[in-house]
C-alpha cells in the first residue's frame, strides 16, 4: 500500500484523486512537532503540507520512504529543498491555484489601508461614531510599484490599472515586450521606491529578495508612502519599517506575512494605528484551496504512479506536451548510461552528452538526467534518481557537459556519451529507430547494431581468425547461450569490438578466462 501523510490542513474536497485511489492510504495528522513527525515518517511515501509545516533535513533523513513532498501552495521555503534534492526527493508545488485569491487579498489590504477600514469597523464596534478620524486617501491617480510581476504581482498590476492607478514594476524576468502588454512602466528597484505611493511586493523569500526593502530603501521614499506584504515575510525588513513608521515616513502599512509566522502577542508592529495585519490569509478562500489541493493531488499521484508530472520545484519543468517528446528517448539514455558505467574501471572524471539530429531540438534535460542516473546508479544504487542525478555527479567531482549538433551525417536522432577516465575514454552511442526501437549503434567509434537490453558480453579486441570461436567455447563450456552478435571493426586485422548478447550471467571467472584469450584487449560483463 502507497501511504501519503497530510500534516497541514488541506481541502478534502481537493484531495478527491488521492482518497479515492484505492491502493492510496491517506491519513490526516496536523500540528506535528519535528520530533513527531520524525517518529512516523518512515511510513509514508509521500508527505502533503501547506506553509506551517517545517519540512526540515532531519525528518527527510527519517522519511525513507519518502519520494514526493508536495506543497499545497506556491511557497516552498518552509521545506529544506536542497536537503530533498540530495536525497532524490521530489518537491512539488500547486503555484497557479491561490493567484487570484492572493491578488484579491492584496488589494482587500490595499483598500482596507488606505480608508483604515479596520480602525473604523473597531471604532464602531467600541460605540464610537468618529468620522474625523478615518479619513482616507484614494488610490486612483496613486503610483504603485510592483517588484516581482510573476503570476500574483500581474493580477495586482491589473487590478490597480482598474482602480486608475499608474503601475511601475520591478521582475528580473520582466522584458520590455512585456511591460509593454501590460501597459506597466518597467523600473529599477531604487526608481520604484523613490517614485511609488504605494509599494506592493510578490517575489519569493530567497537570497536575492531577503531584506529587498531595507533602511537604505525606506530613506529614499516619498513621505507618507504606503507599504504592502503579502508575499513573505523578511522581503521587507520589519525592524526597518517599524524605525520608518515611528518617524512617519511611512503613512501606512499592511501585512499578511511576518518574519517569524505565528506574529509573537507582543509584536511592536502590533502598536501601529495605521498598520493593517492579517494571519497569512492571503490563500484562504474556499476556491484557492480547492485549487492547490486538486493540483497537488493530481501531481502527487504522478509521482507515486510513476508517470510524467509538472511543477516539480527541484527538477526542470517541461510543459506536458515537450515532456511527451523526449519521453521515448529516456529508456535509451538510462542505458547507454548503465552500460557505460559497466564498461569503464576507473573512476570518471568527465562524461560529455551529445544530441544530435532531431532530438537536438526537444528539451534534453530530462534525458541527461536519466543517462546520468543510469551510470550513476551502478556506483551509487537507489540512492541516485531521475532528482538528484546531477547533484549526486557534482559532488563525486564529474564533470558533465552537454552538446546539441542539429545535423548528423547517419542518424536522424543520436545521442553519444563519452565518459572519461584518468586512463580512457569510452564512447557509446545510441538512436532510436523508427520501426525498430531503441540500438546502440556506435561504440568507441565502430559501428554495430545491439538492442540496449539483457545481458551482454563486450570486447574489444584484434580481428584475427578463431577470436569468435575462442570466446564461443568459452562461453559454451560455461553454458551460456549467446542469443545475437555484432561485430564492429574499421579495417581487416586490426582492433575491433563485440558486443554478444548472452541468455544467461557470466561470472567474474568466465570473464576471467575470456580476458585471457590471446589478443583480447578488454572485455565486460554487462547487464542492464
Ligand atoms: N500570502 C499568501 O498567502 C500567499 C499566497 C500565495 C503566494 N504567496 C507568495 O507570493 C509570492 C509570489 O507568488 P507568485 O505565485 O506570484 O510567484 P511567481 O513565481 O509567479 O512570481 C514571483 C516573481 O518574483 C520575481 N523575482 C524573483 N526575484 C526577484 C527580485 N530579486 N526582484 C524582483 N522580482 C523578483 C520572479 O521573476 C517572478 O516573476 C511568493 O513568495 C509566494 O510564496 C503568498
Ligand atoms: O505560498 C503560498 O502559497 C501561500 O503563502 C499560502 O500559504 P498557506 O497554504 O499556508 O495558506
Amino acid at each position: 500500500m502507497i501511504r501519503v501523510l497530510v500534516s497541514d490542513p488541506i481541502s478534502e474536497q481537493g484531495l478527491g484523486k488521492l482518497l479515492e485511489a484505492e491502493d492510496i492510504v491517506v491519513e490526516k495528522k496536523t500540528g506535528l512537532s519535528e520530533d513527531e513527525l520524525c517518529a512516523i515518517i518512515a511510513e509514508y511515501d509521500a508527505l502533503l503540507v501547506r506553509s506551517q509545516t517545517k519540512v526540515t533535513a532531519k525528518i527527510m533523513e527519517h522519511g525513507t520512504r519518502l519520494r514526493v513532498i508536495g506543497r499545497a501552495g506556491v511557497g516552498v521555503d518552509n521545506i529544506d529543498v536542497p536537503a530533498a534534492t540530495q536525497r532524490g526527493i521530489v518537491v512539488l508545488n500547486a503555484p497557479d491555484g491561490n493567484t487570484i485569491s492572493t491578488a484579491e487579498h492584496t488589494f482587500a489590504m490595499m483598500i482596507s489601508m488606505a480608508r483604515k477600514i479596520p480602525q473604523a469597523y473597531a471604532s464602531i464596534l467600541r460605540g464610537e461614531w468618529d468620522r474625523k478620524t478615518f479619513v482616507g486617501v484614494e488610490l486612483n491617480n496613486k503610483v504603485l510599484g510592483i517588484l516581482g510581476l510573476g503570476r500574483i504581482g500581474t493580477e495586482v498590476a491589473k487590478r490597480a490599472q482598474a482602480f486608475g492607478m499608474k503601475v511601475l514594476a520591478y521582475d528580473p524576468f520582466l522584458t520590455p515586450q512585456r511591460a509593454n502588454a501590460l501597459d506597466v512602466q518597467q523600473c529599477t528597484v531604487d526608481e520604484i521606491v523613490v517614485a511609488a505611493d504605494f509599494i506592493t511586493v510578490h517575489t519569493p523569500l530567497i537570497k536575492e529578495t531577503k531584506y529587498l526593502i531595507s533602511e537604505r530603501e525606506f530613506g529614499m521614499m516619498k513621505d507618507g508612502v504606503r507599504i504592502l506584504n503579502c508575499a513573505r515575510g523578511g522581503i521587507i525588513k520589519e525592524e526597518a519599517l517599524i524605525e520608518a513608521l515611528k518617524s512617519g515616513k511611512v503613512a501606512g502599512a499592511a501585512l499578511d506575512v511576518y518574519e517569524e509566522e505565528p506574529l509573537a502577542k507582543e509584536h511592536p508592529l502590533k502598536q501601529f494605528p495605521n498598520v493593517v495585519l492579517t494571519p497569512h490569509l492571503g490563500a484562504s478562500t474556499e476556491e484557492a484551496q480547492i485549487n492547490v489541493a486538486i493540483d497537488v493531488a493530481e501531481e502527487v499521484l504522478k509521482v507515486l504512479r510513476d508517470e510524467p508530472f509538472r511543477n516539480a520545484v527541484n527538477l526542470p519543468s517541461l510543459p506536458a506536451d515537450k515532456m511527451k517528446q523526449v519521453e521515448p528517448y529516456l529508456a535509451l539514455g538510462e542505458n547507454i548510461g548503465k552500460m557505460a558505467a559497466q564498461l569503464v574501471d576507473d573512476p570518471v572524471t568527465k562524461i560529455e552528452i551529445s544530441y544530435s539530429g532531431d532530438i537536438s531540438n526537444l528539451e534534453t534535460a530530462p534525458i541527461t538526467r536519466t543517462l546520468l542516473k543510469g551510470f550513476l546508479s551502478y556506483h551509487h544504487g537507489e540512492e541516485v534518481n531521475f532528482v538528484n542525478a546531477p547533484l549526486v555527479a557534482e559532488q563525486a567531482g564529474i564533470q558533465t557537459i552537454e552538446t546539441k549538433t542539429s545535423k548528423h551525417s547517419v542518424f536522424t536522432n543520436l545521442i553519444g556519451l563519452e565518459v572519461t577516465t584518468a586512463t580512457q575514454t569510452k564512447r557509446i552511442a545510441g538512436t532510436l529507430n523508427n520501426g525498430f526501437g531503441p540500438r546502440i549503434v556506435r561504440l568507441d567509434g565502430y559501428a554495430i547494431d545491439a538492442a540496449p537490453e539483457g545481458r551482454m558480453i563486450v570486447t574489444s579486441h584484434l580481428d584475427q581468425p578463431g577470436m569468435i570461436g575462442r570466446i564461443g567455447m568459452i562461453l559454451a563450456d560455461a553454458n551460456i547461450n549467446i542469443a545475437t552478435m555484432q561485430v564492429g571493426r574499421k579495417e581487416v586485422g586490426g582492433k575491433a569490438v563485440m558486443v554478444l548478447g548472452i541468455d544467461n550471467p557470466a561470472g567474474p571467472e568466465v570473464v576471467r578466462q575470456l580476458a585471457e584469450i590471446p589478443n583480447i584487449l578488454e572485455v565486460h560483463h554487462v547487464e542492464l
